[in-house]
């Protein structure tokens, strides 16, 4: 059988705690976010993020997470949270996406009827971007919700790396990575004890159950 070397990349967002943050690191995922949208029952406070981080080890990236937060609040958390990638889950464009300095990955809504699903020029709309994130949230919604989408509606060739989001937990997330083959998963509600506390029990089978899908040849 010939050897499968794709690694599905794993990130964990909405983390309060530096102990999961550090359980995080250990059990090998690629990165983890902190939510500065308002609206998140995760927030986090720029402070509380950079100490956060502080526990990451090398080799983990740090994501800072916005819903159409305003321009000079995006300016100074990067600067003061110094985050590796961010993710716009907002009405932002391009132009604002690109203007930090950090490359950063765009969520497209994927929940509702609006024609978002589809796959329109995603990479005309967001030439800058460093990759999409396929979440459940409808346009203008708030994500983060723990629920699925039809998968199906995933747009055949994004052209650029994508994660698929949304509703993926311990028990789903073996079908979801043979079913999608994205190039990462990123949950929030499926590794929680309650919004923003991680459950380490989950967090470890999470990460199984991806491994064991890479593992997976049909
Ligand atoms: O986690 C949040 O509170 C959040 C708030 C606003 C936008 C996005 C948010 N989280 C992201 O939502 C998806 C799916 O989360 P879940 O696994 O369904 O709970 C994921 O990308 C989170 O990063």
């Amino acid at each position: 059988m010939k050897p499968n070397f794709f690694r599905t990349r794993i990130k964990f967002c909405g983390l309060t705690r530096a102990g999961d943050v550090r359980l995080a690191s250990e059990l090998g995922v690629d990165a983890v976010g902190f939510v500065f949208s308002h609206q998140s029952k995760r927030r986090v406070e720029p402070e509380e993020a950079r100490a956060m981080r502080t526990a990451l080890a090398p080799f983990v990236d740090s994501v800072a997470l916005f819903r159409n937060n305003p321009q000079e609040e995006v300016r100074e958390i990067v600067r003061h949270v110094r985050p590796t990638l961010l993710q716009f889950h907002g009405d932002e464009d391009d132009s604002f996406c690109r203007g930090f300095g950090v490359p950063y990955i765009k969520a497209v809504a994927m929940g509702g009827d609006d024609g978002q699903a589809t796959a329109k020029p995603l990479r005309a709309r967001y030439p800058n971007a460093a990759g999409f994130l396929f979440d459940s949230h409808s346009p203008g919604g708030e994500g983060g919700s723990g629920k699925t989408f039809d998968w199906s509606r995933i747009p055949s060739d994004p052209g650029k790396p994508w994660l698929l989001a949304g509703g993926l937990t311990p028990e789903n997330v073996f079908d979801a990575v043979i079913v999608t083959r994205p190039w990462g998963v990123d949950v929030s509600s499926g590794i929680e004890l309650s919004p923003g506390l991680k459950d380490g029990d989950r967090m470890r089978h999470f990460v199984e159950e991806v491994r064991r899908a890479d593992c997976h040849h049909e």
